[in-house]
């Protein structure tokens, strides 16, 4: 803001100041550049130039003074002054004659350091000059302009006229509005207009450099008057257009505005007050237009964002977290939605769909695997049927179901008689199918009314459900019998497998191990009485 107020504030600055250097032209300088010309005029008056050449001719003096007697009317100040090289007497004319009769005043004198100007000047060679001077002779202080004689290059004195000092002060000091200072400099920038009369650096042209008051000498710091000495010869090289620069001065940052008048050889410096002009509180409406608005725009752009990124993401995000719990939700997303977002979550479907499918897959196989797995563990790999394992898990069923719904069931303990001897007789081999043949005699016998498990070795269990008494003693009665026992031809031998065969039935109060201790005492009780009769094939009638 404060960039942009001092931007405004130069720019106007700039164009009021050449606004007012034209104006002051016409208004305020118009007549000391019009005294300027005058005092040029005054001097190229040839009975002057010719007096000036022998000054003490009389003749040359009187029709030179009948001339500028005549001339003076024009000088706003209705007085002119000549100071002649060839004799140094200085002549002064104001319309009232001295009571000596003659313009003369005094002589001359480049020992004293009031007349100083006259040789200076001349010395100089400045062909025109603006001096603030007081006359020490005349008791005034006036803007002088100071204008050589020349005849060629010949330098033969110095005229002009004064200008009260007092009306161009009332003028700077009603020009002051906004500006806290104006100051008129010469082309070194010693002062010779400023509101304080103080400043204002008298017979500029006599003194030594270190005691005139130069206007860079106003300023707060180094930095400025540098800046303020660049400004000047800017100016210089742009008569009649504004050059500004900012400076400290009195302690406050103003801005100096510079403009070179070519036409009396002078600088016009105004300096303002910058925070003072134009404080920032003036911008406070705006400020808060542009606050209102910058927030209007964050609104809309957080809106904008949310809409095309942040929610898109969000439902990215989302989406990646149910896939990781199992519970995949696709991303949903809305039109606003950006097209590179829209493009990574088409992506981000064709892989996590691929993903799932290939999951599900894969929980297929390990549900598989492990179902077989289980089902493997639970049963006996020679005979298919349930090993110790699985019957258990039957046998905690078949008890459950008595303990709750009171269904009776029965347990046959079935075991192959003398089956060492088939083993050491016909091979281990020849063991395996007969254990074989008997697993699939035993299934074929109790069908769907119970389970068939092999306990171990050569010995088998059977659970019957809903026994009674009856059912269990028929199986036994089946089982035991010999007529119906499976035979497996082996080479020229059929091998018949008999069992002994205990069974007991659930009682009141009973343990799984009282039933199992009652069929396996049944069982051995009848191996004991048959041993050893039984054959071991059926053609050999061992
Ligand atoms: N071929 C084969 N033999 C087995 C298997 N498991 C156990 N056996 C054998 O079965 C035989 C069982 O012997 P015993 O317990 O004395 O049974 P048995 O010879 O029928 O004697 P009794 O029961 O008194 O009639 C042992 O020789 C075991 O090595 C098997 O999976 N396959």
């Amino acid at each position: 803001m404060r960039v942009l107020a001092e931007d405004i504030i130069v720019s106007w600055i700039e164009r009021y100041a050449e606004k007012q250097v034209l104006y002051d032209k016409e208004r305020t300088l118009s007549p000391l550049i019009q005294q300027v010309n005058l005092s040029e005029e005054f001097a190229n008056l040839d009975s002057l130039k010719a007096w000036a050449k022998q000054p003490d001719d009389v003749q040359l003096k009187q029709k030179a003074l009948a001339d500028t007697e005549a001339f003076r009317g024009r000088f706003a100040d209705d007085s002119y002054f000549i100071g002649l090289k060839g004799n140094n007497h200085y002549y002064y004319s104001d319309g009232v004659l001295p009571p000596s009769g003659d313009l003369y005043r005094y002589t001359l004198d480049s020992a004293k350091a009031s007349d100083d100007w006259f040789y200076q000047i001349m010395a100089a060679k400045l062909d025109m000059h603006l001096n603030v001077n007081p006359d020490v002779e005349l008791g005034v202080i006036k803007l002088w302009s100071d204008v050589l004689i020349r005849d060629g290059d010949a330098i033969l004195g110095v005229v002009g006229t004064g200008l009260d000092l007092s009306v161009f002060l009332a003028q700077m000091v009603e020009k002051q509005d906004i500006y806290s200072a104006i100051v008129f400099t010469n082309y070194e920038g010693s002062i010779q207009l400023h509101k304080k009369q103080e400043l204002i650096d008298y017979a500029t042209i006599t003194k030594q450099a270190q005691d005139k008051k130069l206007i860079f000498s106003l300023l707060d710091d180094i930095e400025s008057r540098e800046r303020l000495q660049n400004t000047f010869v800017l100016a210089k090289s742009h008569p009649n257009h504004v050059k500004t620069t900012a400076v400290y001065l009195n302690g406050v940052r103003q801005l100096a505005s510079v403009v070179y008048i070519p036409e009396i050889d002078w600088f016009q410096t105004n300096f303002i007050d910058i925070d003072n002009f134009l404080p920032l509180t003036e911008f406070s409406g705006l400020l808060l237009i542009f606050f209102v608005s910058l927030v209007c725009a964050l609104i809309v752009f957080y809106g904008l964002l949310t809409l095309i990124v942040t929610k898109p993401l969000e439902e990215l995000s989302l989406s990646i977290q149910s896939l990781g719990e199992k519970r995949y939700r696709a991303p949903l997303l809305s039109c606003f939605a950006g097209p590179e977002i829209k493009r990574l979550v088409h992506q981000y479907e064709t892989i996590s769909r691929s993903l799932l499918e290939h999951q599900s897959s894969l929980e297929a196989k390990v549900e598989e695997r492990t179902e077989a797995l289980n089902r493997l563990a639970k049963l006996d790999p020679l005979t298919e049927l349930y090993n110790r394992r699985g019957f258990e898990l039957f046998m905690e069923e078949y008890m459950q179901n008595w303990h709750e719904k009171r269904q009776s069931f029965g347990l046959i303990n079935v075991d192959v008689n003398r089956f060492k001897a088939i083993n050491d007789h016909y091979g281990h081999a020849a063991g395996d199918r007969v254990l074989q043949s008997v697993a699939a005699h035993l299934l074929n016998l109790v069908g769907d009314q119970g389970e068939v498990a092999r306990w171990g070795g050569d010995e088998f269990l059977i659970l019957l459900k809903h026994a009674t008494d009856h059912s269990v003693a028929q199986l036994t009665q089946q089982l035991s019998c010999h007529d119906d026992a499976p035979v497996l031809t082996i080479g020229d031998d059929d091998i018949k497998a008999t069992f002994s065969v205990g069974s007991a039935l659930i009682q009141e109060n009973d343990t799984i191990d009282d039933v199992f201790h009652r069929a396996d005492s049944a069982m051995y009780a009848m191996k004991f009485s048959i041993m050893p009769v039984s054959p071991l094939t059926s053609r050999q009638g061992i």
